[in-house]
């Protein structure tokens, strides 16, 4: 189990580093084997600076994250058995190595003690795991691959370690329609092998097509986490409601209201999604998340204005 306990990360900005920024405030949720948990939240509630965490990449200001209990460490044991794949596959390679060397050198660095032949063997079977053809990839440079294809060699080369979760950030945004749901199905299929996926998103209907789960991010905090079809089904939080209602229907046309698909709150600066800078610790009151039905989390701090449960 992976598990996020009270996770808060603040940055030091303005030209001095003289404020703190809070990016993410007191999170807490668990991801298991097999799960698909989406992180759902606009740009800049801080999705990438939590699963950059996950990823031992950023240091939490407070709060533990544990891989079965033990507290997670960047370093080869960890990264083993927790990958992550970002949005740009392009940026993730070294545009003079061919495949099969990116592929190969992940035995050097983790698994020297395989003989050659046994590690070419596992190369086809993520290759296959992942429905890309052995013989069409090994041989090419970054730019002679697909979007789709790099971000699938990606997802295969993170399945070469003993990969259990995966951290996807964002992994569908620069694929075409058909491409993203062909990723889309392939998580799927390595959920239902066992893997634990934490599927970072801004897109409301990526989220609720893959999910189990559901955390909703806002400036930071989770305002509404549960199952995804409570979530999406019968949202509480106010700001769950206003990001629903503002998915674009392929039904809809623009009307010439340009607020129309506004979704920040009365009283919120510019930004909808990015936490407020402060002078002194950052922080933006209580935290408290209430049970609004079995498993259906909602921040409390706007309970007077939640909708009635069904
Ligand atoms: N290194 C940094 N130093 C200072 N502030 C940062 C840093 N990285 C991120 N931030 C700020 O933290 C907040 C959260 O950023 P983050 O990138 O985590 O959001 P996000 O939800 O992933 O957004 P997006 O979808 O646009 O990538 C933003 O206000 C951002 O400007």
């Amino acid at each position: 189990m992976l598990r996020l306990e009270g996770v808060t990360k603040t940055y030091r900005v303005g030209a001095f580093g003289g404020r703190t920024l809070t990016a993410v405030d007191d999170v807490s949720f668990d991801l298991a084997p097999g799960e698909v948990v989406s992180l759902i939240g606009e740009s800049g509630s801080g999705k990438t600076t939590l699963g950059k965490m996950v990823l031992g990449l950023l240091a939490p200001s407070s709060g533990s994250i544990t891989l079965d209990g033990v507290p997670a460490r960047p370093g080869k044991g960890y990264y083993r058995h927790v990958q992550g794949v970002f949005q740009d596959p392009f940026s993730c390679y070294n545009p003079v190595f061919k495949a099969d060397r990116v592929l190969r050198m992940l035995k050097e660095q983790y698994f020297p003690e395989v003989a050659a032949d046994e590690w070419d063997g596992r190369i086809e079977e993520s290759l296959e795991a992942v429905r890309l053809d052995p013989g069409q990839v090994l041989g090419r440079y970054p730019h002679q691959l697909s979007g789709g294809q790099l971000q699938r060699l990606l997802i295969a080369r993170a399945l070469l370690l003993d990969l259990r979760y995966l951290v996807a950030d964002e992994i569908t945004s620069m694929l075409d329609a058909s491409t993203r749901i062909d990723v889309l199905n392939l998580l799927a299929d390595l959920k239902v092998r066992g893997l634990g996926v934490l599927f970072v998103t801004h897109d409301l209907s990526l989220g609720n097509y893959i999910s189990e789960r559901a955390v909703v991010l806002h400036r930071g905090r989770v305002v509404e986490a549960g199952p995804t079809e409570l979530v999406f089904g019968n949202p509480l939080h106010p700001y769950t409601i206003r990001l629903l209602s503002a998915v674009p229907r392929l039904t809809a046309r623009w009307d010439g209201d340009p607020g129309a698909f506004d979704v920040s709150a009365p009283g919120d600066p510019g930004d909808p999604g990015a936490p407020a800078a402060s002078g002194d610790d950052g922080t933006q009151g209580p935290t408290t998340l209430v049970e609004a039905e079995p498993g259906h989390l909602v921040r409390r701090d706007e309970t007077a204005s939640l909708r009635s449960t069904r």
